[in-house]
């Protein structure tokens, strides 16, 4: 069986983190597409370098044409700019929009059955105008945000409580930006929802509001540490998760920014909410029960995301 193919369209940071991921998990050929010409190649050859220490097999080449794209069974996308500190991740929607309509018609012509991981930011309104531009259906084009946020809060869960990362089951729900959502009515220490965990811990529910606020802030937290860019180790390997749902069918419920459709009250948008990921794409949006409260901060995201999209859709009139 011939080996799977990932195209990765930018080579920066996390475009080189998830092809030295891809490569040491042998999930296929990789190739490293980028505007930048001499970067992508030389990252290819730097990390094909990796394998003889590291024991992988897995081609790794650098393009700055999309024919090479031809045949991906998996996109991911990265292409376009960070934000600096001070800036806000929808600061970069007039810049990133431009860029998604370049690699939105690259994968139209190119790799037409591909399985699309958008991450460029502002993620959801970014995921929405590349699945129009590219014209893919929605369950083949996906957004990668809510899997770093639960991450970030897992992480910040497992410090307070001192417990493994790996007993902590985190989740947060809507837009990737300030207002998304960490529901800790579904969030659990190995089963235990959060909140007894924390009365039995002796935490007070301020001190679990402050990590959920910190979580919703994680991302800039780490630009403003980094003082040129934004994260990339965890953003990279949160893809690889959703890609190797897809490419193993593993049917993982993950929370993705998915097309949603009905479900949560919305009516055609992109946003995080717990989906099936399998050899089908995005399979199924799975539709919570949700407290007043949290319907309430859902709907002030979602209403972050739809501003977004009207403001794409003013700047494109193809998208109007
Ligand atoms: N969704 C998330 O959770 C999440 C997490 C982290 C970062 N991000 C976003 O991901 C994006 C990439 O971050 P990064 O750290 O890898 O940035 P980076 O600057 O290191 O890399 C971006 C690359 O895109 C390339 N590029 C620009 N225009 C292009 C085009 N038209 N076609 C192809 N390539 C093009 C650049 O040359 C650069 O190499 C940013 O928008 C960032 O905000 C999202
Ligand atoms: O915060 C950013 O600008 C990058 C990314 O969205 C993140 O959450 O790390």
């Amino acid at each position: 069986m011939a080996r799977k193919k990932i195209a990765l369209i930018g080579s920066g940071m996390i475009g080189g983190t998830l092809a030295h991921l891809a490569a040491k998990k042998e999930m296929g050929d990789i190739v490293l597409f980028d505007i930048a010409e001499g970067m992508p190649q030389g990252k290819a050859l730097d990390l094909s370098q990796c394998g003889p220490v590291e024991g992988f097999d897995a081609k790794i080449t650098g393009t700055n044409d999309y024919a090479d794209i031809a045949g991906a069974d998996v996109v991911i996308v990265t292409a376009g700019v960070p934000r600096k500190p001070g800036m806000s991740r929808d600061d970069l929607l007039g810049i990133n929009l431009k860029v998604m309509k370049a690699v939105g018609e690259g994968i139209k012509n190119n790799a037409p059955d591909a399985f699309v991981i958008c991450i460029t930011n502002p993620l959801d309104a970014m995921v929405w105008a590349l699945r129009e531009f590219s014209g893919l259906p929605h369950n083949k084009v996906v957004g990668m945000a809510g899997v770093l946020d639960s991450a970030r809060f897992a992480t910040f869960l497992a410090w307070e409580f001192d417990v493994s990362v790996k007993d902590v089951n985190a989740f947060v729900l809507g837009g990737h930006g300030d207002t998304m959502v960490p529901v800790t009515s579904y969030t659990t220490i190995n089963g235990i929802p959060v909140n007894d965990f924390a009365k039995i811990k002796g935490v007070s529910e301020s001190r679990i509001d402050e990590i959920v606020d910190r979580t919703r802030k994680g991302g800039g937290e780490i630009v403003g540490l980094l003082g040129n860019g934004s994260a990339y180790y965890a953003p990279a390997t949160s893809a690889i998760a959703m890609a190797e749902a897809y490419l193993g069918d593993t049917k993982r419920i993950l929370p993705c920014a998915s097309y949603v459709d009905g479900k949560y009250g919305l009516d055609g948008l992109y946003v995080g909410v717990p989906t099936m990921i399998g050899a089908g794409g995005t399979e199924e949006v799975i539709e919570i029960e949700l407290s007043d409260e949290e319907k309430s901060n859902l709907k002030v995201s979602t209403d972050a995301v739809e501003e977004l999209l009207e403001a794409c859709k003013g700047l494109d009139s193809s998208l109007a």
